[in-house]
């Protein structure tokens, strides 16, 4: 087993979500498809509430920013009256949100209304999020060793919660200080890894960052934040340079705490 040492001044482990301590697997096979199934039902359930307009404005929004790209779906603004200008105007989020999940883009619209569809799955039991087995004895042993341990996904922090509060190793959200999200940037700009360490209290070099994306491992070495890129099946391969470049690790016990023997 490879051994990765971690530097003595990091007293925060960052830690991302798909590929990192859960499998793409999980996210793309069942999160991703229970979305497409389910996001005409749920706008037409959950319409006249307040939380789902906010989510509809908020995609609107998107879509503005969105229209001069290529295969862009433009959704209207709030139909007059009339049941049918209601179901065009599902029909457009539908579209849109589909049309966004095809690119698996990571935009704070989508990623808000796909968190508030997750809560009734979760919550009701009929999905549970998995973790890879390294990642709970490992942030255990950190956590009793001093070292707080922060989330920083894509995905909204309601999502990240429901992910740790309803896992098949049980409610696991205590084992977590804090959640981050695209609403304090995105993870392939490195000023995000800045507001992170400021909102946490510390220095960007205090925290080591664990990613599966390259992109997102740079961005927050250029915020100097120690980076280690994580290797899990179903992973995207790394190029021959990344994986010189990059200190990786395939398990979260290969890393150790200077005070580890
Ligand atoms: C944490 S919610 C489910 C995953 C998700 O929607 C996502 O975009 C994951 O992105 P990550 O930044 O964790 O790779
Ligand atoms: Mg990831």
């Amino acid at each position: 087993m490879v051994a990765l040492s971690v530097p003595a001044e990091v007293t925060v482990i960052l830690l991302d979500i798909e590929g990192t301590t859960t499998p793409i697997a999980f996210v793309k096979d069942i999160l991703f498809p229970y979305i497409k199934e389910n996001v005409k039902e749920y706008l037409q359930t959950h319409w006249e509430e307040e939380e789902c307009q906010q989510d509809v404005s908020l995609l609107r929004k998107q879509a503005e920013e969105d229209s001069h790209l290529d295969g862009a779906v433009p959704i209207p603004v709030a139909p007059e009256n009339g049941t049918d200008d209601l179901q065009l105007m599902i029909q457009a989020v539908v579209d849109n949100v589909c049309w966004q999940m095809s690119l698996d883009r990571k935009t704070t619209a989508l990623k808000q209304l796909q968190g508030h569809m997750w809560r009734a799955a979760f919550t009701a039991g009929h999905v549970k999020a998995e973790f890879f087995e390294d990642v709970v004895p490992a942030v255990r042993k950190w956590r009793e060793a001093g070292m707080k341990v922060y989330i920083y996904s894509s995905g909204s922090v309601e999502a990240q919660k429901l992910l740790f509060g309803y896992s098949t190793e049980g409610d696991i959200l205590e084992l977590v200080d804090g959640h981050f999200d695209t609403k304090i940037g995105h993870k392939v700009e490195s000023e995000s890894y800045r507001k992170i360490a400021n909102s946490i209290g510390c220095s960007t070099n205090n925290i080591l960052f664990l990613t599966d994306v390259t992109l997102e491992a740079s961005a927050a070495e250029e915020a100097d934040v120690h980076v280690a890129v994580v290797v899990r099946p179903g992973n995207a391969g790394l190029t021959d340079d990344e994986k010189t470049y990059y200190s990786l690790i395939t398990s979260f016990s290969e890393l150790y705490l200077p005070s580890s023997t």
